[in-house]
């Protein structure tokens, strides 16, 4: 499993105009050999759900990794406001079904950033597991293996693993593609309530309904930004319609 932890140490917002949680411009990035964003500028709100929108290959899954600070740009600026590293949570895919893990210990990797892989948990990181599990609805299932639970079991233990890592930021990769609409519709109230809480969510997704829902989206087309805003100036028929018309 990649667990991702932000070891960098992040820029600080050089003004804080206290509605921006993370600033970037002329950002570059990608693999090597392989430039994917380029020359993006923009800012994510703080306490906000931020969608990432675009068709597939567009960039959304590279420019969180940048945000989570796991992909380092070639170029450009990232500035952060003042507050934890954010918390990462990869595509449930990018899980591997085979590993033995019980739904617990994955949530329990969630405190390897702030206490360590070696050290024993102590009681502050098994109330941070316990709190998690129990707003995820998945305290039951700690001692099952993450292989055999249902997409959308995995996928809320995977969100409780970001959460147990308490950062104001959570950044989610496609959390609720491929599950059903109960499921769906679960991990959506879930993050708005986060973002009620105090946390601003970041979420890449292929969900048109969650993204038209969410308070801002950026909307990538093969590497670049193509609008950001609220859904309802971005996500526009005529948008769509150019970055998703049949080739
Ligand atoms: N590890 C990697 N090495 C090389 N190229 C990669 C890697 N990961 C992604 N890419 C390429 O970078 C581009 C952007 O991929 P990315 O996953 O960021 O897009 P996406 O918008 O999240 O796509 P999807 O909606 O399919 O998840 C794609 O062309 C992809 O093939």
């Amino acid at each position: 499993m990649t667990i991702m932890f932000n070891k960098h140490r992040p820029e600080p917002l050089d003004d804080e105009p206290g509605n921006e949680r993370i600033r970037f411009s002329d950002l570059d990035a990608g693999y090597p050999g392989r430039p994917v964003l380029r020359q993006l500028g923009a800012h994510i709100p703080s306490l906000a759900m931020t969608a990432l929108v675009g068709p597939n290959g567009s960039g959304k899954s590279t420019l969180l990794g940048v945000l989570a600070g796991v992909i380092v740009p070639t170029s450009g600026r990232l500035q952060y406001a003042a507050g934890r590293p954010p918390a990462f949570v990869p595509q449930r895919g990018a899980v591997g079904d085979a590993l033995p893990l019980t739904a617990r210990q994955t949530v329990e990797m969630g405190r390897w950033g702030e206490r360590g892989l070696w050290r024993p948990p102590t009681r502050r990181d098994r109330t941070a597991v316990d709190s998690a599990m129990d707003r995820l609805g998945v305290a039951g299932l700690a001692d099952r293996q993450l292989g055999e639970l249902s997409g959308g079991q995995r996928q809320r233990v995977l969100i409780a693993q970001g959460l147990a890592q308490q950062s104001d930021l959570l950044l989610l990769d496609e959390p609720t593609t491929g599950l059903d609409p109960e499921a769906r519709e679960r991990i959506t109230a879930l993050l708005t309530e986060l973002v009620a809480d105090g946390t601003t969510v970041v979420q890449a997704t292929h969900d048109l309904e969650a993204a038209r829902s969410a308070d801002a989206c950026l909307l990538l087309s093969d590497g670049r930004l193509l609008g950001q805003g609220p859904p309802e100036h971005v996500l526009t028929p005529a948008a769509l319609s150019r970055i998703w018309q049949p080739a």
